[in-house]
């Protein structure tokens, strides 16, 4: 049975016993309303631990928009049915009063990578993230963190700061995982509408259609501007990006010359897709 634990102290005590036995510990930090793509997490957790924490916190600290976070999908009772389903054995679900304490007063702040794409349309959002995943990895004491490459920008800005505070964890990125039309799977996308929900794979399909021009050496600007046109015409927008960068320091790149990656916002109805895919 999943064991579900709620406070920092608790489960530090878990944790020490685990490690008394020379276990190494896997964490997979999210915010719940878990799918596929989280499970898939779980498993590649399960493979290369001995024991597996999930994390779910709604972490206030990362959302710009109020709407946004009391919007925020919440099933407890179902995660935690999956969970147990895929052998995980602890919960770890504080409450807001556990990891933000009152007098809480401190933030990590990553430069430079968390600047562009989604730092410059969610203001303050990566700050709520490095702060919250540094509690997440202080208070689970994990060897070793599992993170969906879903979120390409994240896992760059997690690995940059674990690498600078000397967080003694090994970060694992696991690749997207998509519905059978090629939506990559989000806890948000139970907010399109049955018509958004079947517009929504256009997003994938024109961000390959654009890789595979900018392969066979179609300029990368014209290759974003005819795939940006394709989807506002089917009715995507506001927009916040497609764009070609470099895939680990995300700089803008106009050309193939070094690894790529092809990075998307834009909004479809209420709800904001983000993707990204290698070129
Ligand atoms: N489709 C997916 N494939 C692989 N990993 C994923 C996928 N979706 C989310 N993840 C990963 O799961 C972890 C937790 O993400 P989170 O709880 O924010 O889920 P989410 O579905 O991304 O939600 P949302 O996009 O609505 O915030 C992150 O490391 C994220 O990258
Ligand atoms: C890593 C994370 C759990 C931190 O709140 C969140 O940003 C997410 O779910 O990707
Ligand atoms: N999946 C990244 C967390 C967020 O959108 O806030």
């Amino acid at each position: 049975m999943t064991q579900v634990i709620r406070s920092s102290a608790e489960l530090r005590e878990k944790v020490a016993t685990w490690k008394r036995s020379g276990m190494l510990v896997g964490v997979v930090p999210t915010m719940g309303a878990l799918h596929d793509g989280h499970m898939s997490l779980v498993r590649a957790a399960r493979k290369q631990s001995d024991r597996v924490i999930v994390t779910i916190f709604v972490n206030p600290m990362q959302f710009n928009n109020p709407e946004d976070l009391e919007k925020y999908p919440r099933d407890e009772t179902h995660d935690l049915a999956l969970l147990d389903e895929e052998g995980v054995d602890v919960l770890f679900a504080p409450g807001v009063a556990e990891v933000y304490p009152a007098g809480f007063a401190t933030k990590v702040s990553v430069s430079g990578i968390s600047e562009p794409l989604e730092g410059a349309f969610r203001p303050g959002h990566f700050d709520g993230v490095a702060t919250v995943v540094t509690k997440l990895f202080g208070m689970t004491q994990a060897g070793r963190a599992f993170f969906g490459e879903k979120d390409w920008q994240q896992l760059q800005v997690v690995r940059r700061m674990v690498e600078d505070l000397n967080i003694p964890i090994r970060i694992i990125g696991c690749p997207t995982i998509r519905e059978d039309d090629g939506l990559a799977m989000s806890s948000r996308n139970v907010r399109l509408s049955t018509e958004e929900r079947a517009s929504a794979p256009r997003l994938h399909a024109e961000m390959q259609i654009a890789a595979a021009a900018i392969r066979a050496g179609t300029p990368v600007a014209e290759a974003l501007a005819t795939a940006k046109a394709a989807l506002s015409a089917a009715g995507f927008g506001p927009w916040d990006y497609l764009e070609l960068r470099n895939a680990e320091t995300l700089q803008p790149l106009d050309g193939l010359s070094e690894p790529a990656r092809m990075l998307a916002a834009v909004g479809l109805g209420e709800v904001r897709l983000i993707d990204n895919i290698a070129v």
